[in-house]
């Protein structure tokens, strides 16, 4: 066994299962259905939050029977680190948004920072109406500066990976969600 595959297999075997891959598919559903009601027949452009939100948004729009672009764009605050920072912009949506329905799916909404900076950046960008959705809200406890329009699952005030969360970059391709150990 290679170092890497070790360093994966310990830090899994010590970690806390917090939703298994079942319950995530399940609120995935859920969540798909009440999108569903919202927002068939508007025609929406789905907006994937490289690169957390790449699961999530996969496994969701499969689920969703109604005519809708998907593009993407991509910021960052975290990196390798656990505690986010200042906000990196590296891709805007290459589709227009302006006087679109647009909807944000990202990872988790965390202290709310990276979520509220998109929705202000596409209202900027002239977009009609700015939805979100989430796999996943940290409940930590903080004032944060935006609800989602749709979460999937709720997860404690730790530092939690899978299902698009990574561990210095590794780990996004779990189908659960873990909690770190030691944090
Ligand atoms: O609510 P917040 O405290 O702002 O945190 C949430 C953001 O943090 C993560 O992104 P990250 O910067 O780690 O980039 P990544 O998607 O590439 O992992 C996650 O994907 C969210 O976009
Ligand atoms: O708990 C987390 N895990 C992984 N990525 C994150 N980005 C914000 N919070 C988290």
């Amino acid at each position: 066994m290679n170092a890497m595959q070790h360093y994966f297999d310990e830090r899994l075997a010590s970690a806390e299962l917090i939703h298994s891959a079942e319950t995530v598919a399940a609120a995935v559903t859920r969540v798909a259905g009440e999108i569903t009601e919202k927002l068939a027949g508007a025609d929406p452009l789905l907006l994937c939050v490289m690169s957390g939100g790449v699961p999530f948004a996969g496994h969701l729009m499969t689920q969703l029977q109604f005519p809708l672009e998907f593009d993407y764009l991509h910021v960052t605050r975290y990196g390798q680190k656990t505690e986010g920072g200042e906000l990196s912009w590296r891709a805007l949506p290459a589709t227009p948004v302006a006087g679109r329905t647009v909807l944000v799916l990202d990872d988790i909404l965390d202290e709310g920072t990276t979520l509220a900076a998109i929705v202000a950046r596409l209202q900027a960008m002239g977009a009609q109406a700015c939805y979100t959705a989430v796999a996943t809200e940290k409940l930590n406890g903080k004032k944060k500066p935006i609800r989602a329009d749709f979460v999937a699952l709720t997860v404690p005030d730790r530092f939690v990976f899978g299902f698009g969360m990574d561990v210095s970059g590794h780990f996004r391709n779990l189908p659960a969600i873990y909690a770190m150990k030691a944090d």
